[in-house]
């Protein structure tokens, strides 16, 4: 995709927003289908950080009750008051624990684990509006992601975004944390390979 981050943004909010609803409700199956046939071990007590999918954004709840129905430990971010920090997190167990949040966006109630916490997880799903097969991820351009996953290294990365904002380039920055792999509905897991001149 070619242009700014912000164009490119406003782009793909475009295309969200026309995006059908039953074709939302059938991405967002399909993500939650690809949560019980991912390649990693997501067993008894892995932790796994997701995000609660709001408004445009490819997925639902499902996603979530896919991971926690395997007995995996959801974490989800939390933004904290005042200008954009690294992300607090805390654990989701279920819907009915969601009370509203800054931005639209839906938290748990429940005790905050610090943003510390996502260092102990073994994959992290990551909110995107793009992101291109060689890694780099486009965000809504608040940097809270990149601020939070540095401390989740170990983890294996993965940006959540519909099929057609899978693609081969992305205008990226030094600051940007490159995923790993890249989940769509219609294509599953993609593993991600950084470009020839990346060091
Ligand atoms: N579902 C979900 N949760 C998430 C994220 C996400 O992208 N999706 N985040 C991913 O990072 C974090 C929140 N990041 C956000 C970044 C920017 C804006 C945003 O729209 N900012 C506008 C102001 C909008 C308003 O005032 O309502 C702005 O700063 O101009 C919202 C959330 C943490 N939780
Ligand atoms: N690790 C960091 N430390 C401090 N500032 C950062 C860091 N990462 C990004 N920023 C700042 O955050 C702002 C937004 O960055 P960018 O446009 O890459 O966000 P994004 O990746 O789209 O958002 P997000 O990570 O929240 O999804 C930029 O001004 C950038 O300088």
């Amino acid at each position: 995709m070619t242009g700014t981050k912000d164009e490119v943004r406003a782009a793909v909010r475009a295309t969200r927003r026309a995006r059908p609803a039953d074709e939302r409700a059938r991405a967002a199956q399909d993500l939650a289908g690809w949560m019980t046939c991912s390649p990693f071990r997501l067993e008894y007590d892995v932790v796994v950080a997701a995000y609660v999918p709001t408004g445009t954004e490819p997925g639902s709840r499902a996603m979530l009750e896919a991971l926690t129905g395997q007995g995996v430990r959801v974490l989800v971010p939390i933004v904290a008051p005042g200008p954009p920090a690294p992300l607090d997190w805390a654990r989701y167990d279920d819907a009915d624990t969601l009370t509203s949040a800054r931005f639209g966006l839906h938290e748990p109630g429940g005790d905050r684990l610090g943003p510390d916490a996502v260092a102990k997880a073994a994959v992290v799903f990551l909110p995107a509006l793009a992101a291109a097969r060689t890694g780099v991820r486009l965000g809504r351009g608040a940097g809270y992601y990149d601020r939070s996953i540095a401390t989740a290294s170990a983890a294996e990365l993965v940006a959540v975004v519909y099929d057609d904002e899978l693609v081969d380039d992305l205008p990226a920055d030094p600051h940007d944390v490159p995923v790993d792999w890249v989940l769509t509905p219609g294509g599953g897991f993609v593993r991600c390979e950084p470009a020839a001149d990346d060091n």
